[in-house]
Formats: structure tokens, sequence, C-alpha cells
């Protein structure tokens, strides 16, 4: 509870002005419905002639409404006018459209903002949080968080109006306050547990609909495949099921949802019921038409208050555990925070400085995460200015070798990877302008051309340049809008070799000192891969690549041969092929395919 409080007090740093403004302001709401409650009492007993002889609030209203006159009854009615003006415009016009939004979506805006930005700049913590959890915490939990806020300043102003409530009606009669009591104290305790019900049904219509919405995207993403393997109807069919328990789950929550807005909406009217049958005897006598009013008036709001301070603790459980989740979520990007340590008893040798090298890693061994395969005990460095090629066999590990330099893959301590002969903390070091890296299968957004290369620059010279370079001009000019051509969703409406390249002009924009490029030749004609490699090498950046082409073999001022995980041979292609037997193999193979 008390971890709790102080998670949602940090979540709050910078809005909680607006929160002990709201909680203010219901107060004084509240405070204008009891005062229209006492108001209404006097106002009915002047009305009835002043019959009430029963309690402490009647015997005031025998004094001010009977007494008053019409001129009296007038002026409790311009009161009652009054305030419940007043709080209709503070209530929808301030509170209700302002404040209250104010607060849950500045705080869920805030709290999605530092948790993306943990994960863009700890781009591993992925790695070790599954992407469900992930996404359940940037999502759901941060949604609970935001409600949360905005929905308990209501509790404060609940609490002091069912103590004062209970109390003037207490001081009217004892007997049918108590009896009251009773009923509200009942509903709250279904209340409470038909909304316990109801977020268990919510959450699994959440998950149902994701599932559908899940499958929906994978079978238009696959369309292609779906027909080439003929499953149009297994995939129609899988859908339909997920549709069909979506459809019973959401039956479920409006169900759930129904009763419980029941339960509270009749609570009120039931209440009233109890009051005339306890009274029936007693109108005009202990019990008059006054107290009728208040308590008709209270009842309302107090029904609705004691069902609210009963969800309290389901709430107060359900933002704990969000979060808890947020919280994690950060704690696994803290945990990776700290720059690779040293292993227990393992010296590693001052970095050269006779040789500068732009890059170097030494003893890095990292795994997919829940599996015992990955690279071990790898080393490599890259020449400012130069190419260093990674080469090896199908499944040898070269792409895990570039994830796992670029701190993508939680790396096991002991590892080192220098920058400039610095420790370089890897994960939110590998980036521009230091680096940029393109990966095997590069992901796009449904933007144009030119916000896919540019990501939130302005700077259309670059955009030119970077295009020219990466052999895409002549593919924009041939597009109907030229850079300012929508791609789609994740590039749908460009060929792979376009994709790579637009790629490739995504990095080149931002000028790193050492490109990480993954195989982009798969995509590319020859020509165009020629093209390519020549403006990629003038030696302004240095490029790590991963290639098995023999012509960018023989470009490379080093070649890192990488067998079963580990680096097996480097140095020169002369010295690898010398070296390596693996390496021949390989080097027969793509010297005689047709293309090289
Ligand atoms: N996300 C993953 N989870 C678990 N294992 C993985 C994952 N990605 C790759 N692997 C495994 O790690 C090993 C190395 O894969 P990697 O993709 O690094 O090889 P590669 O040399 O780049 O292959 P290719 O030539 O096909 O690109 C393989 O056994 C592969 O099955």
């Amino acid at each position: 509870m008390g971890a709790t409080l102080s998670r949602l007090r940090a979540v709050l740093r910078g809005s909680s002005g607006a929160y002990w403004t709201l909680t203010g302001l219901w107060v004084l709401l509240r405070a204008g419905t009891l005062a229209v409650g006492l108001l209404f009492q006097r106002l009915f007993d002047g009305i009835g002639g002043g019959t009430a002889a029963g309690g402490a609030g009647a015997e005031g209203g025998a004094g001010t409404g009977a007494g008053a006159g019409t001129g009296g009854l007038i002026a409790l009615i311009a009161w009652v006018a009054a305030i419940e003006g007043a709080r209709l415009v503070l209530q929808f016009g301030v509170m209700l459209s302002r404040l209250e939004p104010r607060l849950q979506y500045g705080a869920t805006a805030g709290l999605r903002r530092s948790l993306l930005g943990t994960a863009l700049r700890r781009p591993d913590v992925t790695a070790r949080v599954p992407p469900g959890e992930a996404l359940r915490a940037v999502g759901e939990d941060v949604e609970e968080v935001g409600f949360f806020l905005a929905w308990a300043p209501t509790n404060l102003a609940h609490w002091l109006f069912v103590t004062a409530s209970v109390g003037i009606m207490l001081t009217v009669d004892v007997l049918v306050t108590v009896a009251l009591l009773g009923l509200l104290l009942a509903v709250t305790l279904v209340t409470a547990l038909v909304h316990g019900r109801f977020l268990v049904h919510r959450r699994a219509t959440r998950t149902a609909s994701a599932h559908v919405a899940g499958a929906l995207g994978e079978a238009v993403g696959a369309v292609k495949a779906v027909q080439a393997a003929a499953a149009e109807d297994h995939v129609t069919a899988h859908i339909g099921r997920l549709d069909e328990a979506r459809g019973r789950a959401a039956v479920r929550e409006a169900l759930f949802a129904g009763v419980q807005r029941n339960v509270i909406g009749n609570a009120a009217p039931l209440g009233v019921g109890l009051v005339l049958l306890l009274t029936a005897g007693r109108a005009r006598d202990s019990f008059g038409v006054g107290d009728l009013a208040l308590f008709t008036f209270y009842l309302q709001i107090l029904a609705e208050a004691l069902a609210s301070i009963g969800i309290l603790s389901i709430r107060l459980q359900r933002v704990s555990v969000a979060l808890e989740r947020v919280t994690a979520f950060r704690g696994a990007a803290a945990d990776t925070a700290a720059p690779p340590g040293k292993p227990a008893g393992h010296r590693t040798p001052p970095p050269r400085r006779d040789v500068p090298r732009l890059l170097e890693v030494r003893h890095l061994t990292a795994h997919h995460p829940g599996t015992r395969r990955g690279v071990e005990d790898a080393g490599l460095s890259v020449a400012d200015g130069t190419l260093t090629v990674v080469t090896g066999g199908v499944g040898a590990g070269k792409t895990t070798l570039l994830r796992a330099v670029l701190g993508l893959l939680p790396a096991r301590a002991g590892g080192e990877v220098l920058w400039n002969g610095e420790p370089a903390d890897r994960a939110g070091f590998l980036v521009p302008p230091r680096c940029g890296y393109v990966p095997q299968a590069p992901r796009l957004f449904s933007g144009s051309v030119r916000e896919n290369v540019l990501l939130g620059r302005d700077d259309d010279r670059a955009l030119a340049a970077a295009l020219r370079t990466a052999v895409l001009e002549p593919d924009v000019a041939a597009m109907r809008d030229g850079v300012d051509t929508v791609v789609g969703p994740r590039g749908l409406r460009l060929s792979g070799g376009q994709i790579q390249r637009l790629a490739i002009a995504r990095m080149l924009v931002r000028r790193p000192r050492l490109m990480v490029v993954d195989d982009i030749s798969s995509a590319l004609d020859p020509e165009t891969e020629r093209i390519l490699w020549g403006r990629l090498l003038d030696g302004s950046s240095a490029v790590l690549a991963v290639s098995h082409r023999p012509a960018v073999l023989r470009a490379a001022a080093q070649v890192v041969v990488v067998t079963d995980g580990r680096v097996e041979a480097t140095g020169t292609l002369d010295e690898v092929l010398a070296a390596s037997a693996g390496m021949r193999g390989l080097w027969a193979t793509a010297t005689a395919s047709p293309r090289d």
C-alpha cells in the first residue's frame, strides 16, 4: 500500500496541483449537495406548513421555512437554484471537461512517454520483457493508473459526504437512518462483488479483441501465403472462432456492467420505499414532508458514494498491480542500464592505443532469451573508415553477432565493447551519430518516403544526398508523388530492394561514423548492389557488414568468419581463406554462383 502510494505520487509529479484542486472542488460540490438537502427540507416543511416535529433539521425548518412565508420560500428556491447552477457550471464546465481529462490523459501521456523513452533508449529491454507484457505495461496498465488518478479525488468527498449526511439524517430519525444504512451497505457489498466480476470480464473482452485484431492483422499481412497454402477456409474459421469467443466475453461484460448500473440505480428508489414503509403511520407527526425530501435527496448521492467507496479496495488492488508491472518494466531497463561488467577473476588487457580502433569487441557472449543459442566469447574490431565483413554459413550467428555488438541482445557480463578505446554503454551508445544500423528486414512506417528517411528531421538537402547515395533516386523519381509517395503499412507498396535502400538512406542521413548493415545484398540486382557498395565505401565512414558476396569480401580490409556462434578466423580475405576450411568452402560456393 505504501509502495503504491509513493508510486502514485511519483506519477502525479507535475500535476499534483490539478489533483488537489479537483479533490477540493469535489468536497465543495458535496458540501453544496448537503446544503441543498437542508434547503429542500426547509422548503418542503414551509410548503407543508411546518408540520414536522422530529429532529433538529425539522425544527430549524419550522423557523425559516414555514415561518418565513412566501418571501422566505422564494428565497429558499433561489438558494437552491443558485447552488445547483454553480454545481452544474463547476462540475461540467471545469471538473469533468478540464481538470479530470488533464489529470487522466496528462498522467497516461507522461507515463507512456517515459516508458517508451526507456524502451527506445534501451532496446535490449524488449529482449528481456516478453512483448505481450511490454504492450500491457504501456497500454492497459498505464490506462489503469490514469483512470485511478482521475477517479481518486472523488473519494475524500464521498467519505465526508457519507459522514455528514448520515449525521444529519440521524438527527432526524435514528431508526429510519439505521435501516437505510443497512440497505445501502448491502447494496455496496453487492456492487463491490459485481464490479470485481465486471472487471474480470472486461479484461477477458479486451484480450479476446486483441486476439481477433492480431489474427486479422496476420491474415491481411500474409494474404499471399494464405492463398498459396489454400488455407482461406482454415483462416476464416479460425478468425470466426476468435470472434465468437470475443462475442461471449463481451456479452458477459455487458451483463455485469448492466447489473452494476441497476444495483446502484435502484438503491435510491428502494431506500425511498423503505423510508415510506417505516414512516407510514408517523407522517406529518415525527417525520414530516421536509424530512422525506431531505432523505430522498441524500439517498441518490449516498448510494453512489457508498458504491464508490465499496469498489475503492478493488481499484486500489488493480492500480497497485498495474504500477508494479510498470515499475518492473522500468526496472528491467535499469538492470541493463549499467555498462557491461567484467567477469570475476577475468583480466582484460588494456585497450591497444597503438592501433586506432573505432570499435573493439572482446569476449562478447550473448544468447537469445530463453535459449542457449547465440554468440560465445566473440571478438572483432573495426578501424575508422574501413570495411569489415562478417561472413559464415546459414544460421552461423552473423546477425546475432551484430545484434549483440549493438546491445540489442542482453549480453553476459564480462564482454567488452570499446568505442575509440573507451567502454561503450552499448544499447544507448551505438546509435546515431556514432552508429547506424540496417537490419536484414528493415521496418518502415506507413508514412511517405520523406518521412521514413528523415524521421522528424527537416533537411531536404540531406534527404536528396541520402537518396542518391542509397541508389534510390531513380526509383523515387518514377514514383507518382516523388519523395511524398506514401509507402503503405510497413512499406508494403515498395519492393524488398527499395525497402532496404530506403533504410540505408535513413541511416545515411544521420551521417554515422560506423555503418552496420546486415546482408543488404539479398534483394538487390548486381548492378544496383555494385553502385551502392561503391558509394558506401567512400572512406568517410567505417562499415561493419554481413555479406557473402565475393566482391564485398574482396573489398574488405578485414573478414570475420563466424561458425556456430564463434569467431573462427579474422584477417584479410587471403588470411581467412588460408586459416579456415569452412571459409574455403563458402568461398568456393560463392564464386561459383553465376551472379559473381
Ligand atoms: N530470436 C531468436 N530466438 C532464438 N533463436 C534464434 C533467434 N534468432 C536466431 N536464432 C538462432 O540463433 C542462431 C544464429 O542465427 P542468426 O540469425 O544469427 O544466423 P545468421 O548467420 O545471421 O543466419 P542467416 O545466414 O540465415 O542470416 C540460429 O541457430 C538461429 O536459429
